[in-house]
């Protein structure tokens, strides 16, 4: 029997880099958690020990931190990514593709100009491949909870002899979202494109009169497409937590949906893409991982 070696990437995963704006009066911040991948002539590492061809994950973690130091470019993880992915392509044979992906950790300023408290609202998020011509730049957002408290219904679904839901026309429905949005330009405010995002995804999902979680999302979606021209294509990854109104009559108490237990699992999830209809393909835009 004989083994091939299949796709292999190879990498410094979550570099943590807290980059302080000494020069900026207040003081700003960057707080960065960034995974480097790359890949291209690596068969002889994996197949005979050779080490020749591999830029070790160290001095990888060292260009990481040593970039940092260029203002213009690590203010957003956007720019950052670009610069190292175009860096390990470009200036190291013989690697042909790297992947760089970064998480953002919000930080607000507290009253004065060199104090801060962590935003704990959402996980900024940047994923950039290069494949030494073409930059796919990818913006996202983890942990996005959102709640609304009425406005949402789900009922009229397919019934089975396991089917036990009731449908409703009135529930709480909540989700912590993660969507990851694709720019075909790079020419693009990063910081101003993420906020808009991320509030016509509140607005949205807010204002939106709910049948399904997935038809919400889909609003959310294409909400995002229709303000935002450079962005071609959305992927949203939404569990629905769910909230059971927790059964008060057992001790001659009325539950009119005010008190829920807050269920943890199972949960259901909504995956799912929205794209314009004349948008290009991906290409390796969006991150396959490795298919499990
Ligand atoms: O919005 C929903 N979509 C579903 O597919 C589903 N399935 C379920 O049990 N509850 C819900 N809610």
């Amino acid at each position: 029997m004989a083994f091939v070696l299949g796709h292999n990437q190879y990498g410094k995963a979550e570099n943590r880099v807290v980059r302080v704006f000494r020069d900026s009066d207040p003081h700003e911040i960057v707080d960065y958690d960034v995974s480097v991948a790359l890949w291209g002539g690596q068969d002889a590492p994996h197949l005979t020990g050779d080490n020749s061809p591999v830029l070790p994950t160290d001095t990888q973690k060292n260009t990481v931190y040593a970039f940092a130091k260029e203002d213009d470019v690590v203010a957003q993880p956007e720019s950052f990514g670009i610069r190292l992915a175009r860096h390990f392509v470009d200036d190291t044979e013989p690697i042909t593709h790297a992947r760089v992906r970064i998480e953002m950790y919000p930080w607000t300023r507290l009253g004065n100009p060199h104090a801060f408290t962590r935003d704990g609202r959402f996980v900024r998020t940047a994923t950039v491949t290069y494949d030494g011509s073409t930059t796919w730049v990818v913006s996202g957002v983890e942990d996005l909870w959102i709640l609304k408290t009425t406005d949402s219904e789900f009922a009229d679904f397919l019934e089975d002899r396991f089917t036990t839901l009731a449908p409703t026309h009135d529930r709480l429905m909540a989700t912590s979202l993660r969507a990851q949005w694709w720019h075909t330009s790079e020419d693009v405010d990063w910081g101003k494109s993420h906020d808009r995002v991320v509030q016509t995804v509140l607005e949205t999902y807010g204002n939106h009169h709910s049948l399904a979680h997935q038809q919400t999302l889909f609003d959310c979606g294409a909400a995002v497409l229709e303000e935002q021209p450079e962005i071609a294509e959305i992927r949203v990854t939404a569990p629905n937590k769910h909230h059971f109104v927790y059964d008060l009559a057992r001790f001659g108490i009325e539950n009119a949906g005010e008190v829920f237990h807050a269920d943890d699992r199972p949960y259901g999830l909504q995956e799912l893409t929205v794209r314009r209809d004349d948008a290009p393909a991906p290409g390796l835009a969006f991150d396959p991982g490795q298919g499990w």
